[in-house]
């Protein structure tokens, strides 16, 4: 695996939404568990993450729990599978009807570019795994799966508090996280080195996430960018070692009627020569038969007024969750 050690070390002179201290690093240090939650800090915690997902539409996790090894042991699975013959990667390719499997470099394209990548979806349909061609790849994604389930259960009590709603407002909508009905997904990234940035090839297009809200652990490789809420530039998130990446989704921003902007955000190939970038997202989807419009809560941001949420009477012909993530899964791979 390529490894952010062993590797010539490039200085990187550009500027970062990080280096410039503008993106919000909230820690969630003894904030419990699910099951015995520490009540004061969960309070610090959701007046933080809705200051941030309202503000930024992303945040930085500290103290969250999942340990690097473990991320570690995912991306060395992937690469180790991403070895393998094609014939042998083919028995293993994303089911349609599950999103779970292996998507290969080209299948799913968010831009006009070539986009060369590997992916693993995990999802909670229980889907094959390359256990006996990769032994280490069944234990490193059940356990990852287990810890970003857990966090993401303590970041939607989080964020039910900090919308003044009970503390399992959002939890019950997301019951199903990983079980049968529900579309959450552990995703593994590969992007293999490509030397320096070619014209027409990219690593992932700009879109943005179709969840409540998407984790993203990354390795030092960078590359990852959001485009400003205002559309007019695109800046680099940069890396903090250790920290996990929380940004909104288009289902948290429809529920907020877009004051949790759901950010649109593409990864780029390095300009000097890198390593390979790998990277870990954990798509938080509520349960598919959740109606996505917005929801009746009021969003108190700093230094304002309340602002009520639900703005339009309720129209007719409201998706549901299932049916919203399957029209964007049309945009996006090819058939
Ligand atoms: O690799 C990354 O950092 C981003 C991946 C991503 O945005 C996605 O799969 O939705
Ligand atoms: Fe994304």
């Amino acid at each position: 695996m390529s490894c952010c050690t062993s590797a010539p070390i490039v200085t990187q002179t550009c500027e970062t939404l990080l280096s410039k201290c503008e993106v919000p690093i909230i820690d969630l240090a003894h904030m419990g568990t699910e099951r015995s939650p520490q009540k004061g800090v969960v309070k610090q915690v959701a007046t933080k993450l809705v200051r941030a997902l309202s503000e930024k539409g992303l945040a930085l996790l500290v103290n969250h729990g999942i340990p690097e090894c473990k991320l570690k042991a995912a991306y060395r699975a992937l690469d180790e599978f991403s070895e393998l013959s094609e014939e042998t990667k083919s028995k293993y390719e994303r089911d349609p009807s599950t999103n779970h499997g292996y998507v290969k470099p080209g299948m799913e394209k968010f831009s006009d570019e070539e986009e060369i990548r590997h992916a693993y979806n995990i999802t909670g349909y229980k889907g094959a795994l390359p256990q006996d061609e990769v032994p280490g790849f069944k234990p490193a994604v059940e356990e990852l799966a287990r810890d970003f389930k857990q966090l993401s259960a303590m970041l939607l009590t989080a964020l039910a508090v900090g919308l003044e709603q009970s503390p399992d407002f959002l939890l019950t909508k997301h019951a199903h996280m990983l079980g049968t009905g529900n579309e959450t997904t552990l995703r593994l990234l590969y992007y293999p080195p490509l030397g320096a940035p070619v014209p027409g090839v990219t690593r992932c297009g700009a879109h943005s996430d179709y969840g409540t809200f998407t984790l993203l652990a990354q390795d030092c490789e960078g590359g990852l960018e959001i485009q400003t809420p205002r559309g007019d530039q695109w800046r680099r998130v940069g890396h903090l070692p250790g920290a996990i990446l929380v940004n909104t989704g288009t289902i948290l921003a429809k529920w907020t009627n877009d004051q949790f902007p759901a950010l649109r955000h593409r990864v780029v190939v390095p300009e000097h020569c890198g390593r390979g970038r790998h990277s870990i997202a954990f798509f938080v989807h509520p349960n598919n038969d959740i109606p996505i419009e917005p929801l009746d809560i009021k969003i108190v941001k700093a230094n304002q007024e309340s602002a009520p949420c639900r703005l339009q009477k309720k129209k007719r012909g409201v998706l549901t969750a299932y049916h919203h993530l399957q029209r964007r899964f049309r945009e996006t791979y090819a058939s």
